[in-house]
């Protein structure tokens, strides 16, 4: 492994496109995490989930992918795609190695992982690796997911640690072990649901989310009651 630069915002002056570029000359492997969600709204969990496995896995790049429609959560409202894409790329943008895809919320129809790994692999070319990460709500859920089969194939796993869903080993060993890992991040309590909520009820979410999520929730008047007078 070569030469390896910190992960936080505003390090360097470097672009992503110019590392993958660095690496692939190199003839090394670019390692490229998927970070799949509904972010209705984005928020730190996200935030911090995708910056302990990059630097835990020595990412060189995390594409952030917000789902088209998320099919397992028909039963519910889903802000537009292009206000969570929006507020994707804003919370993202000061991290040189963030990026936002929008291959599934331009894709039509439901939003399966399947695609969306085979539409980075097409895209990214042969030398990239996949690792999609996940919070641990969402890794025991994996086998329900739509080709199932296929998707260790296309992908490494990595589950991460969530507030309010204990996870050991045991709760994974029904995956393919070397496909799947499990890491323990610094646990944030903080859920899009709580956010929306919290807007709604006209509570702060100020330092749960950035603040230029705040300010286009407001802008944009998300989250809040058809019947507040202020919405
Ligand atoms: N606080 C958190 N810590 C670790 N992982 C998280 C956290 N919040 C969400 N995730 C993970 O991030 C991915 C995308 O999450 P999603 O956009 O559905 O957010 P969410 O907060 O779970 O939303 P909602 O409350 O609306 O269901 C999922 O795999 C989820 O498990
Ligand atoms: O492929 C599937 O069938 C599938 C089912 C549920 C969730 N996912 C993916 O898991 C990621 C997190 O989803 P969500 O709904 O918790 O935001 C996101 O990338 C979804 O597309 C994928």
């Amino acid at each position: 492994m070569g030469h390896r630069h910190g992960f936080g915002p505003a390090q360097h002056e470097v672009t992503s496109t110019q590392l993958r570029r660095d690496r692939l000359h190199s003839g090394e492997r670019y390692r490229l995490g998927v970070m799949g969600g509904t972010f209705d709204p984005i928020h730190h969990g996200h935030l911090v989930a995708a910056s302990e496995v990059a630097a835990k896995f020595d990412l060189d790049e995390v594409v952030f992918v917000p789902t088209g429609i998320p099919w397992q959560k028909a039963n519910r409202d889903v802000s537009a795609a292009e206000d969570r894409y929006l507020m994707t790329v804003i919370a993202t943008a000061s991290n040189p190695r963030f990026s936002v895809s929008r291959v599934d919320i331009d894709r039509p129809g439901n939003t399966y992982t399947v695609d969306t790994l085979k539409d980075l692999r097409e895209e990214r070319g042969p030398n990239t690796d996949l690792y999609f990460i996940t919070g641990a709500d969402a890794v025991r859920q994996i086998l329900t997911w739509r080709g199932a089969d296929e998707l260790f194939d296309l992908a490494q796993f990595v589950g991460v640690t969530r507030p309010g869903v204990p996870m050991t080993v045991d709760d994974i060993k029904h995956l393919p072990g070397d496909r799947v890992t499990l890491l323990e991040v610094p646990a944030l309590a903080i859920s899009s649901t709580d956010c929306r909520a919290r807007v709604e009820e006209r509570e702060p979410i100020w330092y749960l989310v950035p603040d230029g999520i705040v300010q286009y929730i407001q802008k944009r008047g998300l989250y809040r009651l058809a019947a507040d007078p202020d919405a």
